[in-house]
């Protein structure tokens, strides 16, 4: 074995010896014009030996930051060729966990035909090794699909046949489609930074469940409607195609509700962007390039994420801080690590709202809540930024209408009346409705009693609200009086 080794080697040199000696003789006795005529026939006669050309599709373009669309297109159509044609196939469930989808596995080659044309499809994937050892799946995977085909059908192909797959891909995913929602969470072995995550996004809420006032709905729709079928006019007023949403209001009054009954409105994904696990500005940077089409990017709780309020002033005085302390290593280095937990600023936000970032891919919106929009900063809030601003509040008579329907299947009751002269007096959050209107049992008595109990907590929770606000009074008249006698 050992000898058959040493053969092969001292075969090749000596071959890769008389191939240097040829090419030295043949550069230094043929006219340049003679080796071009060389060079071209030999050429041709590879070209006779070896007539395919192959089209490589990469997963990612741009140094790896964006999925390629093409790739994904490519998957699509080519799921639906290889469920008949490979002998190694991948499944993935999708639409509802109803249907599985079948792919071609890695090295599998597939045959397809297009007017008469046959060409060759193969998934591929290679992997550069890294030096660490790891159990996880290195991150540089490289990952593309290859087209072979016949020279002399180069024209049909890269004008017909590509245009057919990427309508054909197309359509499948439409059709396949089981919309997802990701968050983004810390990263698997060697990668430390945070990668989006997804499970099936099948939240049942939608904008006929919703409470809240009729005309504000109807007016959310039709923004939604008009947004979502605008890729013309944003791209003539030259605006990237995304939408900013601020919705606010107190705990409980369907802000979340509210997102996922718009997601499932406009059949878009959902990235629950969690801003306290992102490092920097940079990771932020490239989660938000990594988000697909058709999403909507939430964020909750925008005034609790981060000190987005304060973040400017603290970053200065952290520079003041590690100034005065020139002495002390350790205790920097400990500030330094403490610092890199999150270090997204309010300006790495705004730039990730509408800087020139944003334009990447479009379709996309971009939703903050927050209970305490008095909190957050002005430059977050300011229109333009965040298209717009919708208040969700308590839950008034309309309100309570829809949530009757949903809820008991009512339209009308005689305790309707009394219920929406309590809630235009009380505050009290859907969700506190809702609580209310939970069915207990299938008793067609039931409903009634869902509305008394209703209307026992509306008036305990007004009585409540009675006795705070005389307890306010009295401590406002306790302070003046205080103020009053000091002064004499
Ligand atoms: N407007 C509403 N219409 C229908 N259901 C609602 C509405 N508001 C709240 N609910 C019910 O109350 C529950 C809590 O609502 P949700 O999580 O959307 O509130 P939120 O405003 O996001 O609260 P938080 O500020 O605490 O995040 C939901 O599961 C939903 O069933
Ligand atoms: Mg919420």
């Amino acid at each position: 074995m050992m000898m058959m080794k040493g053969e092969l080697w001292s075969n090749l040199g000596s071959t890769m010896a008389a191939i240097m000696f040829v090419y030295a003789v043949f550069r230094q006795y043929f006219p340049p014009q003679l080796q071009a005529c060389i060079f071209q026939y030999s050429k041709k006669l590879s070209n006779f030996m070896y007539p395919y050309i192959h089209i490589t599709f990469d997963e990612f373009t741009g140094e790896k930051i964006k999925k390629s669309e093409a790739f994904s297109v490519i998957q699509n159509y080519l799921s639906d060729k290889s469920s008949a044609n490979a002998k190694r196939l991948k499944a993935d469930v999708v639409k509802d966990s109803q249907s599985l989808v079948l792919s071609m596995d890695y090295n599998e080659e597939i045959t397809d035909e297009f007017n008469g044309v046959k060409l060759w499809w193969s998934a591929n994937r290679t992997t550069t090794k890294t030096q660490q050892f790891s159990f996880y799946p290195a991150a540089d995977e490289k990952r593309f699909y290859t087209l072979k085909f016949h020279n002399r059908h180069r024209e049909v192909i890269t004008g017909t046949y590509l245009s057919h797959v990427l309508k054909q891909g197309k359509a499948i995913a439409a059709n396949n489609r089981q919309r997802k929602l990701y968050s983004n969470g810390a990263g698997q072995g060697n990668r430390s930074s945070t990668t989006w995550t997804h499970v099936a996004f099948e939240h049942p809420a939608t904008f006929d469940t919703l409470a809240m006032d009729e005309k504000k709905k109807r007016e959310i729709k039709k923004d939604l409607v008009t947004f979502s079928n605008g890729k013309e006019y944003y791209a003539k007023i030259g605006k990237a195609w995304k939408r900013g949403y601020l919705l606010y209001g107190p705990p409980g009054t369907g802000k979340s509700t509210m997102v996922a009954a718009m997601a499932n409105f406009l059949n878009y994904d959902v990235y629950d962007l969690e801003l306290t696990t992102v490092k920097n500005n940079v990771e932020l940077r490239r989660l938000l390039i990594e988000t697909s089409n058709k999403s909507i990017i939430v964020i909750e709780d925008i005034d609790c994420s981060l000190d987005l309020t304060g973040q400017r002033e603290e970053k200065k005085k952290k520079k003041k801080d590690d100034k005065n302390e020139g002495g002390d290593p350790i205790g920097a280095m400990s500030k330094n690590e403490e610092r890199k937990e999150s270090e997204v600023t309010l300006s790495g936000l705004l730039n990730f709202i509408d800087g020139i970032w944003s334009a990447c891919g479009g379709e996309r919106i971009i939703v903050f809540t927050t209970n305490h929009v008095d909190k957050l900063d002005p430059a977050l809030i300011r229109r333009g930024r965040m298209d717009k601003h919708v208040e969700m509040s308590y839950c008034r008579f309309e309100a309570f209408k829809v949530l009757a329907k949903n809820y008991l299947d009512i339209d009308s009751h005689p305790l309707f009346e009394e219920i929406g002269n309590l809630l235009e007096e009380t505050d009290m959050t859907p969700a506190d409705v809702a609580e209310n209107l939970m069915l207990t049992s299938d008793d067609d008595e039931v409903g009634e009693t869902c509305l008394k109990n209703l209307i026992e907590a509306l008036k305990a929770a007004k009585g409540e609200a009675r006795k705070k606000a005389e307890e306010y009074h009295a401590r406002l008249e306790a302070e003046k009086e205080e103020k009053e006698k000091t002064i004499c």
